[in-house]
């Protein structure tokens, strides 16, 4: 679903990623870690060919039209440029299909991208007068409408609660049972370790950690990374990092 070769980006004459090599398949949640400024934002825009790049991209390869029928994006930022109801929000989502959002077929998908978001009560409402965590809700629901195979989030639980926290999460993963593929970055590294299937630790630019949680989320790699440590405490619900 995702195949980048060598991929490297230089903004303002500053090089911020350096020949990054990543593939993401079906069934995988791929959680992108690493500190502020690591290049986790700007992998994901080079990968969909929003800047320009070295390397390859196989997205970024594909036509416009061809790319939104296979990668749906939430980007970092939250900007909703439109007093649109969260129902219209999420219907575009649907552009990239050929009902546009007015066909019967789309009515499905924007009925269900809504209830997975539980934002059945909000439809009729205008998104830029939700709070925060809920037009980030509405945002992710104009993603979920989309139905393509792959999703890339941006900092998606960013703003949310606790409890949508864990429910966004956890919809990630029934994604990714159902066939899809997730690329996500997220700074809570107890969630990641419970949610990702895989995590990318990024730092300056470089893939610093590819593999599974438990090797990614070692004291000596977030030492490097960070500059703290972190104390690993397992619960029946999983394992909690405590950042120390
Ligand atoms: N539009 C831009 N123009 C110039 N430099 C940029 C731009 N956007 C980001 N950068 C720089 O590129 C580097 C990587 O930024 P990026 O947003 O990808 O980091 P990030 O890992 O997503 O960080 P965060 O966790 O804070 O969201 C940073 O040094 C940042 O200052």
């Amino acid at each position: 679903m995702l195949v980048l070769r060598g991929l490297s980006v230089t903004r303002r004459n500053r090089p911020v990623l350096h020949g990054v090599n990543l593939t993401l398949g079906a069934g995988e949640v791929v959680g992108l870690i690493g500190p502020n400024g690591a290049g986790k934002s700007t992998l994901m825009e080079a990968a969909l060919g929003l800047i320009p790049f070295d390397g390859t991209s196989n997205l970024a390869a594909m036509d416009a039209a061809h790319r939104a029928r296979a990668a749906a994006y939430l980007p970092q930022s939250r900007e909703i440029a439109w007093p649109v109801s969260v129902e219209d929000l999420v219907a575009l989502g649907r552009i990239p299909w050929p009902g546009g959002g007015r066909g019967a077929g789309d009515r499905a998908a924007i009925d269900a991208a809504l209830t997975r978001m539980g934002l059945q009560d909000f439809r009729k409402r205008t998104a830029l007068r939700l709070s925060g965590g809920e037009q980030t809700r509405a945002l992710i629901a104009r993603a979920l409408a989309q139905e393509t195979p792959l999703l890339i989030a941006d900092e998606p639980i960013a703003g949310l609660d606790p409890a949508q926290q864990l429910s966004c999460l956890r919809l990630f993963r029934a994604l990714a049972a159902e066939g899809h593929g997730l690329l996500v970055s997220i700074h809570d590294l107890g969630l990641a370790a419970r949610f990702c299937t895989r995590l990318v630790l990024l730092d300056k630019g470089h893939v610093l950690a590819d593999g599974h949680p438990d090797q990614v989320l070692r004291d000596d790699l977030l030492r490097r990374a960070f500059g703290i440590g972190a104390r690993r405490i397992d619960t029946p619900d999983g394992p909690a990092i405590l950042p120390v």
